[in-house]
């Protein structure tokens, strides 16, 4: 792969946060639709990784060195102006928490509206058609009612959902994602990555995605980097990480989790096994309900409002 054909790629990262380095000397590089995931103990600086990218590591944070080139662009000290209009259009990020990204006091439909209109010169009208096909990508069986709706009303899952669409609504080519399954229920996580597998190859979108589950290494990796201590201390594709893991975190870690050991196997013989199924309608649903029942809580059933007492 030449230079050229990067869509992201980052030299020799440094960040800290007052006087502390958090992230130190990180390469990594992701090509146009490649999904890069980085895993890593806690506090090792994949967030802070992910937020230099962004542009939002808040006052405290600081790219003490090195560079991250997008598109070719270099980012460290662009304008913030510019990096607003790079946000959403350009890259994207879904957060670990949805309820904490969506704004509680507007309804769904005026937050795509938003969302649509910094970017491009849109009709409410139109925005909200486009939103309505996005979220019957995401699944949702009545993507109207769900536009109508205030982020209360809805599940941890359907509003992850909805941040994704919220993510691609612009046709950002790169999104960056900081633990999206890890606040959601088990029963939901699953269909959450083949969802993101679908995302992916639909809009044809590079993800650099954060995680402690291993399933979606599992799943989505095609690049696996694995952080220690603000380090990138592994670097190679899904079969060389999980076959040939060097560093004695990774083995541990790989240890910690027996299934690998058929991961690892199918990484050797790609067959049916690695196949990507995809979602199957209507299920997302029925687990939601069922994942989510908190009393006196409405929640959407696969088509009608349900309110438990
Ligand atoms: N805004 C901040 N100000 C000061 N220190 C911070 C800030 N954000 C994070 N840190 C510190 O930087 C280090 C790396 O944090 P970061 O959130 O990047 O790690 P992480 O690998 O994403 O962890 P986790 O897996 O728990 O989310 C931690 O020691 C954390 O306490």
């Amino acid at each position: 792969m030449t230079e050229d054909a990067m869509l992201l790629q980052i030299h020799d990262l440094n960040v800290r946060y007052h006087h502390s380095p958090v992230v130190k000397g990180i390469d990594l590089r992701i090509e146009d639709k490649q999904t890069v995931v980085i895993v890593g103990e806690s506090g090792s600086g994949k967030s802070t990784l992910l937020r230099s990218i962004i542009g939002l590591l808040g006052e405290n944070g600081e790219i003490v060195s090195g560079d991250i080139i997008f598109e070719k662009r270099s980012l460290p000290g662009l304008p913030e102006e510019e990096y607003r209009k790079l946000r959403g259009s350009g890259l994207s990020m879904i957060f670990q928490n949805p309820e904490a990204f969506l704004d509680p006091r507007m309804r769904i439909q005026e937050q795509f509206h938003e969302a649509v209109r910094v970017h491009r010169p849109m009709g409410r009208k139109q925005a909200l058609q486009q939103a309505a096909a996005l979220l019957a990508e995401m699944q949702f069986i009545d993507p109207a009612s769900i536009l109508k709706a205030y982020p209360f009303e809805l599940s941890g899952g359907m509003c992850q959902r909805i941040a994704i669409a919220m993510a691609i609504v612009n046709q950002p080519k790169l999104i960056l994602a900081d633990e999206p399954t890890s606040a959601l229920d088990v029963t939901v996580q699953a269909e959450m990555i083949e969802l993101m597998i679908r995302m992916q190859k639909k809009h044809d979108l590079s993800i650099l995605l954060v995680t402690h589950n291993m399933l979606v290494v599992e799943k989505m990796a095609d690049m696996v980097g694995v952080m220690y201590q603000g380090r990138l201390v592994e670097w190679g594709t899904k079969q060389e990480v999980l076959r040939h893991a060097r560093h004695p975190y990774t083995q541990g870690l790989l240890r910690a989790v027996p299934r690998l050991e058929t991961i690892s196997r199918d990484a050797m013989h790609p067959g049916p096994a690695d196949d990507r199924k995809a979602v199957r309608e209507g299920d997302s649903m029925r687990e939601e309900v069922q994942a989510d029942r908190t009393p006196g809580r409405k929640h959407f059933s696969s088509t009608h409002w349900i309110r438990e007492e």
